[in-house]
C-alpha cells in the first residue's frame, strides 16, 4: 500500500476548512456500516443539527501513513459533483489517540483519526431490500436504475472507474434520491485504455468476466456488468450469480451467458486465465430463457448489459436510451416512493443474526425444558403440559422468535433534516433529483437537466412474487437470500445446465446464517 503522511494529501483546500475542523463539532449517533476501509457512523453537526455520515478512515497499520485508497476516494469525490453520486462535505480529524465504546484504546494508538463527512442517506440498497416484506414496484425499479445509469454515466464522462458498483454502495435517501458511493476503488481511466489496471477489484457476484479472466486493460464496461447483475437481482428477487470464489463465479456466468470463444468475443482466448477456465465442452447463452418471465424491454437491456464481450456491452450513456425506460409503466418520480425508516446493509444483517441468535436461544430453552419436564404422572393425571406453558411466546409451543423492530432506530428515527434550527436548507446539499431531472430527453445522455413533467407514472403494478432458487441444484436456500419474508422480484424459472460443472456447492447469502460468508462484500485489496 502507497504512504501519505496525513499533512501531506495533496489535496487541494476547498473549502478552505479541509481538515482543520475537529471530529468533536459532530455528536456520534450509531453505527451504520462497516467497510472494509473503515466505520461509518450517523452522526449530528452540534452546531447545525444536521445529520451526517462520518466515514472513520482505517488506520490499521499506522506505519503505512494514511490509506491510499482514502487519498483516492478523497481526491475523486472532490471532483465528482452530481446528485447521483454521494456529496463529500468535509474531512476532520480527531486530534489524538481515540478509544472505542468501552474506553479501550482503538488500536490507533498514537494518532488521532481522520473522517470523511458525507451527506446522510438513509438507505442503502442492499439494506433496502432486505425490509421484511419489501416489494420494489417496477416504476420504482425503473427510477431506480435509471438514477443508478446517470451517476455511472457521469462518472465514465469524467473518466472515472468506480470498480465496486454493488447494492450496499447505492445510497438512497427518503425522497427517492439514488447516489453512488464509496469510491474507495475508483480511479482515473483514459480513454484508449492503454493503462494497466489491476484485474483484481469488483466485488465477485458483481464482477465482469474480462476481469474474471484476467484483463489488465479494461474500461467504463466493467461497471457495466455490474449494473447489469444489479438490474436482474432487483427484477429476480436475489442475486443472480453468487459465486464463491473466482472459479465458481466463472462457471456461473458461462452457466448464464455462455461460454466464451473467438467468435463471439474477438481477443478472449489471449487472456491470461482463459484456457484454465473455460469449459471443455461449449455452452449456450441462456440468458432468455432463465429470464423469460422479466418483461421484453427489461430482458433486452439486460442481455445488452451481461454481454460478455465488453466491447460489445451497452454503456450507461446507451442503457438511458433504452426503451425499458421510455414504455410503459414509466419510471416513478422519486419523490413518489414511500418512506422507510432508515436501513443500511449493516444493520438489517445484524437484526438477521440477533434474529438467528433468539431463535437459537429460544431452541435451546426448548431443549432444557424437555430435559426438565416433570415426571409423567399416572393414575388419570393429563399428559398435556401445564396450561402456562401454552402462552404465545413459551418456548415449548415452537413460536417462532418475537420479531425485531423494523429498524435499529424505531426508538428513535433520524430523518435527513429537512432545515435545522440555523441550519442548512432542504436544497443546500446537491439539491437532490428535485424535478426527476436526468436525461430529460431521450437523446439525452444524462447529467442533470430540466424536470420531466408529466412523465412519470404512479400506477401501482401487480405485486411482483417471491423467487424460488433461480439456480437448479444450486445454491440458494429455501427461503431465499434474503432470508424467509422478503423478496421483490419476478418468479424465475430454474436453469442449470446439467452435467457440465456438476452441482455447485452451496453459497451465497442463503441462510441467516450465511451473513458475511458469501463473496458479496468480499474485499479486494487496493493494488492500480
Ligand atoms: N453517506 C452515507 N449515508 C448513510 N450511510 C452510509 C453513507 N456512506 C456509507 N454508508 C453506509 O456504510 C456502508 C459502508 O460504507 P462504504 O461502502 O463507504 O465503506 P467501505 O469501508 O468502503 O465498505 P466496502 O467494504 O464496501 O468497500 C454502506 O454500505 C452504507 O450502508
Amino acid at each position: 500500500m502507497a504512504i501519505a503522511a496525513l499533512g501531506q494529501l495533496n489535496i487541494e483546500e476547498s473549502p478552505p476548512i479541509w481538515g482543520s475542523r475537529s471530529v468533536d463539532c459532530f455528536d456520534r449517533l450509531e453505527q451504520i456500516g462497516e467497510g472494509t476501509y473503515g466505520q461509518v457512523f450517523m452522526a449530528r453537526e452540534i452546531e447545525t443539527g444536521e445529520i451526517v455520515a462520518l466515514k472513520k478512515i482505517r488506520m490499521d497499520n499506522e506505519k503505512e501513513g494514511f490509506p491510499i485508497t482514502a487519498i483516492r476516494e478523497i481526491k475523486i469525490l472532490k471532483k465528482l459533483h452530481h446528485e447521483n453520486v454521494i456529496k463529500l462535505k468535509e474531512i476532520v480529524t480527531s486530534p489524538g489517540p481515540e478509544r472505542d465504546e468501552q474506553g479501550r484504546p482503538d488500536g490507533n494508538k498514537y494518532r488521532g483519526s481522520t473522517y470523511m463527512v458525507f451527506e446522510y442517506m438513509d438507505h442503502d440498497l442492499t439494506g433496502l431490500a432486505d425490509r421484511p416484506g419489501l416489494r420494489f414496484t417496477v416504476p420504482q425499479i425503473k427510477c431506480y436504475m435509471k438514477q443508478l445509469l446517470t451517476g455511472l454515466h457521469y462518472c465514465h464522462v469524467n473518466q472515472v472507474l468506480h470498480r465496486d458498483i454493488k447494492g450496499s454502495n447505492l445510497l438512497i435517501d427518503n425522497e427517492g434520491n439514488l447516489k453512488l458511493a464509496d469510491f474507495g476503488l475508483a480511479r482515473s481511466f483514459s480513454h484508449d485504455h492503454t493503462n494497466t489496471l489491476t484485474n483484481r477489484v469488483i466485488t465477485l457476484w458483481y464482477r465482469p468476466p474480462e476481469l474474471l479472466l484476467g484483463a489488465t486493460k479494461y474500461g467504463p464496461a466493467v461497471d457495466m456488468w455490474s449494473v447489469g447483475c444489479i438490474f436482474a437481482e432487483l427484477l429476480n428477487g436475489k442475486p443472480i450469480l453468487p459465486g464463491k470464489s473466482e472459479p465458481e463465479q466463472l462457471q456461473k456466468i458461462f452457466e448464464l451467458c455462455g461460454s466464451p470463444d473467438e467468435v463471439i468475443w474477438s481477443g478472449v482466448s489471449k487472456l491470461p486465465s482463459f484456457n484454465t477456465f473455460n469449459p471443455k465442452r461449449p455452452l449456450k447463452r441462456r440468458v432468455r430463457e432463465v429470464f423469460r418471465h422479466f418483461d421484453r424491454h427489461a430482458l433486452e437491456l439486460l442481455e445488452k448489459m451481461l454481454m460478455l464481450d465488453p466491447s460489445q456491452r451497452i454503456s450507461a450513456k446507451d442503457a438511458l436510451d433504452a426503451e425499458y425506460f421510455w414504455t410503459d409503466p414509466l419510471p416513478c418520480d422519486p419523490k413518489s416512493l414511500p418512506q422507510y425508516e432508515s436501513s443500511h446493509e449493516y444493520q438489517t444483517k445484524k437484526r438477521r443474526q440477533q434474529q438467528q441468535r433468539q431463535h437459537e436461544e429460544a431452541s435451546k430453552r426448548q431443549k432444557l425444558q424437555h430435559t426438565r419436564l416433570p415426571p409423567i404422572q399416572h393414575g388419570g393425571q393429563s399428559h398435556h403440559p401445564p396450561a402456562h406453558w401454552s402462552g404465545p411466546n413459551h418456548p415449548m409451543n415452537n413460536a417462532p422468535p418475537p420479531p425485531v423492530p423494523a429498524g435499529p432506530n424505531s426508538h428513535h428515527h433520524y430523518g435527513k433534516p429537512r432545515g435545522p434550527p440555523g441550519g442548512p436548507g432542504p436544497n443546500r446539499y446537491a439539491g437532490g433529483n428535485q424535478s426527476g431531472g436526468y436525461n430529460p430527453s431521450r437523446g439525452g445522455g444524462g447529467g442533470g437537466g430540466s424536470s420531466q413533467v408529466g412523465g412519470y407514472s404512479n400506477a401501482p403494478y401487480p405485486p411482483q412474487g417471491r423467487a424460488p432458487p433461480p439456480y437448479g441444484g444450486s445454491s440458494m436456500q429455501a427461503n431465499g437470500p434474503r432470508g424467509p419474508s422478503s423478496g421483490y422480484g419476478v418468479v424465475p424459472p430454474n436453469y442449470s445446465q446439467s452435467g457440465q460443472y456438476g452441482s455447485s456447492a452451496p453459497g451465497g447469502r442463503g441462510g441467516p446464517n450465511s451473513m458475511g460468508g458469501g463473496n458479496r462484500n468480499q474485499p479486494y485489496g487496493w493494488q492500480q
